[in-house]
C-alpha cells in the first residue's frame, strides 16, 4: 500500500521551497524559513506530527484508505461515517495535540476538518464552484497539505452602523471579475501560521454581507504572487528550550494577510456573489459542530496538561495539604472531566444527516468551547497563584552553567526536586502563564473561535429549549 501522507522531511522540505512574501520585523524574509529564528521551532514541532502520524505504531488509528487511491492518507481527513470514525477522528487529534500540550492551536487537523467538512457538502456550492471544493478536499488529503486560514476583517470600525466605503479597499474584496478569475484586493486578519502552510483558505467575513464584493470564498496557495504576510513580534524570543520551554518550540506567529491585486482562479473559487450558499454553507457542510469536535478534543488534552503543571507545583514545594490549594486544583480537575465528558457526549449523540455523515451533536461542544472561554484564563490564573513568586525565580540555562550554579543549587532546590528540575518547571509554568507566549495563549483561547459574547449569543438563540419549557410547565400545571 502506498502512503501519500508525507514524513516529516518531507513537510519541511515543501515549506522551504514555498517561498511565501513573509515580512518579519521590517524585512521580507529571503532565506529558508524553515531555518528562519521564529519560525523554525514551530515548523519542527509540525513536522514531528507527520511523522508521529506514520509512526507504525500509530499509522493503525491516525491513517486510513483513500476512498480515491486506497493509499493511506491522514485520518484528519476523514469523513466520519460512524462513531467509530469519530473516535479515530479524537484520537487523532489528541495525539497529535499531546505532543505540544494543547498548544499548538493550528495543529494542521484544525484546517484539515474544515476541508473535510466542506467537501462533504459540496454540492451545495453553485454548480460550477462545487467541484472546485471537491477537488480542493481531495488534493488536501492525498497529498497532507497543510492550510491556514482567515475569515475576519481589519479592526477598523466594528460599529453597527458601519460601511466600508473608502476609494481604496480596506477589508479584502473583489476588485475586478475576469474571464479566467477574480482580482482581490485589500486586507484580511488573522492568519495563524500565515506564510508557513502550503494555502490559505480564504472564507467569508461573518456577520454583514452587504456588498456581493464580499462574498466569495477560495483557497491559493501561499506563494500566490502580490499575497503577503505580515507578521507580528515572535514571541520566540530564545531557542533554549530550557529557558522558552513552550515559544521555543510551539510559536506559531500570527499574521495580517494583504491582497495586492491578487489573482484567484475561478478553479480555486468555491462561493461567488451568492448570498444564499454564503448563508447556508456552514449549516449545511456542518463546519462548526466538526471544527468544535477538533477544539474541544485538543482543549481537553490542554486542560489534562494544566493540570499536571498545576500538581507538579503543588508537589515540588509542598503545599498539597493547604486546603485552598486542594480546592484550586480540583477546579482544573473539575473542568478536565467536564470537557471530557461533554466531547464524549458529542459523539454518544451524533447523528448521520442526510449524505450519510456521521455529525456530532453541537450542544455540548457549544456548551465546552464557551466554558473553555472562561475557564482557560482561570486555569492560567490558577497556575499563578499556586506558583507565586516561583514564577519570576527563573534563572536561566546559561546561569546553570555558569560560576554561580552551587548559589543556585542550593537557593532554589524544592521540597521533592533539586535546583534544576525545580527550575526546570517553574520555567515551563511560566511559559504557560505569564511569558508573551503565555499571554498569547490566553487571547487565543478567548477568541480563536470567535467573540465570546457573540458566541453566547448565537448558543443561546439555536439552542432548542422546548423540552425545558414544557418540563416547567409541566410542574406549573401540577395538581
Ligand atoms: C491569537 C489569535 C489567533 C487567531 N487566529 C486566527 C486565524 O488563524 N484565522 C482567523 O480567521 N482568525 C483568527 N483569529 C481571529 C478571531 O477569529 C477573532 O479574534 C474573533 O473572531 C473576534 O474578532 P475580532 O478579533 O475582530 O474582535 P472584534 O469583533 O473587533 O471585537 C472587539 C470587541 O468588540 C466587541 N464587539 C464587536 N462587534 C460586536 C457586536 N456586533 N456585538 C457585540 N460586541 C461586539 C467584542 O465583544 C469585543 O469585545 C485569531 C485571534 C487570536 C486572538
Amino acid at each position: 500500500m502506498n502512503v501519500p501522507a508525507v514524513d516529516g522531511p518531507t513537510f519541511l522540505k515543501r515549506i522551504s521551497q514555498l517561498r511565501a512574501e513573509v515580512w518579519f520585523d521590517g524585512q521580507k524574509i529571503d532565506q529558508n524559513i524553515c531555518e528562519h529564528k521564529a519560525f523554525k521551532g514551530i515548523l519542527k514541532s509540525k513536522a514531528r506530527l507527520f511523522d508521529i502520524q506514520l509512526d507504525k505504531k500509530k499509522q493503525g488509528f491516525m491513517t486510513y484508505k483513500s476512498p480515491l487511491t486506497k493509499d493511506l492518507v491522514g485520518t484528519s481527513f476523514l469523513q466520519p461515517r460512524t462513531k467509530e470514525d469519530l473516535e479515530l477522528r479524537r484520537l487523532t487529534i489528541q495525539e497529535w495535540a499531546k505532543t505540544s500540550g494543547g498548544m499548538m492551536g493550528r495543529s494542521p487537523d484544525y484546517m484539515n476538518t474544515g476541508i473535510m467538512a466542506l467537501g462533504t457538502a459540496w454540492d451545495i456550492f453553485q454548480d460550477k464552484y462545487g467541484l472546485n471544493i471537491k477537488h480542493l478536499y481531495e488534493n488536501a488529503r492525498e497529498n497532507d497539505l497543510t492550510f491556514s486560514h482567515t475569515f475576519v476583517s481589519p479592526q477598523v470600525n466594528r460599529s453597527l452602523a458601519y460601511y466600508e466605503d473608502s476609494e481604496q479597499p480596506i477589508s479584502a474584496q473583489v476588485v475586478e471579475e475576469k474571464s479566467d478569475g477574480l482580482i482581490i484586493k485589500g486586507a484580511r486578519l488573522l492568519a495563524t501560521q500565515g506564510g508557513i502552510t502550503d494555502e490559505i483558505l480564504v472564507l467569508p467575513v461573518g456577520g454583514k454581507q452587504i456588498d456581493e464584493h464580499f462574498v466569495y470564498a477560495f483557497s491559493i496557495p501561499s506563494n500566490t504572487p502580490n499575497l503577503k504576510f505580515i507578521c507580528r513580534e515572535s514571541f520566540g524570543y530564545r531557542d533554549s528550550t530550557f529557558d522558552h520551554p513552550l515559544a521555543a518550540r510551539f510559536e506559531e506567529m500570527d499574521t495580517i494577510v494583504v491582497f495586492n491585486n491578487v489573482f484567484v482562479p475561478w478553479e480555486r473559487v468555491f462561493l461567488y456573489k451568492n448570498y444564499e450558499t454564503a448563508s447556508k454553507m456552514y449549516e449545511e457542510t456542518k463546519f462548526y459542530p466538526f471544527l468544535l469536535h477538533q477544539a474541544v478534543s485538543r482543549q481537553v488534552v490542554k486542560t489534562e496538561f494544566l493540570l499536571g503543571v498545576a500538581q507538579l507545583i503543588v508537589e515540588s514545594i509542598d503545599i498539597s495539604g493547604y486546603q485552598h490549594v486542594q480546592e484550586k486544583v480540583s477546579e482544573i480537575i473539575s473542568g478536565y472531566e467536564s470537557l471530557k465528558a461533554l466531547l464524549l457526549v458529542s459523539e454518544l449523540q451524533a447523528k448521520e444527516d442526510k449524505r450519510g455523515i456521521m455529525i456530532p451533536d453541537a450542544a455540548p461542544l457549544y456548551a465546552a468551547i464557551t466554558s473553555f472561554q472562561r475557564l482557560y484564563p482561570r486555569f492560567i490564573e490558577i497556575v499563578q497563584l499556586l506558583g507565586a513568586s516561583g514564577l519570576i525565580s527563573i534563572p536561566t540555562e546559561c546561569d546553570f552553567d555558569s560560576e554561580i550554579r552551587p548559589d543556585l543549587d542550593q537557593y532554589l532546590q524544592g521540597a521533592s526536586c533539586n535546583a534544576l528540575e525545580r527550575t526546570k518547571l517553574f520555567r515551563l509554568a511560566w511559559d504557560v502563564s505569564l511569558s508573551a507566549f503565555g499571554g498569547r495563549q490566553t487571547l487565543y483561547e478567548r477568541f480563536f473561535f470567535g467573540d465570546p459574547v457573540r458566541l453566547s449569543t448565537g448558543y443561546y438563540n439555536g439552542y432548542e429549549k422546548d423540552h425545558a419549557i414544557s418540563l416547567a410547565k409541566s410542574l406549573l400545571d401540577m395538581d
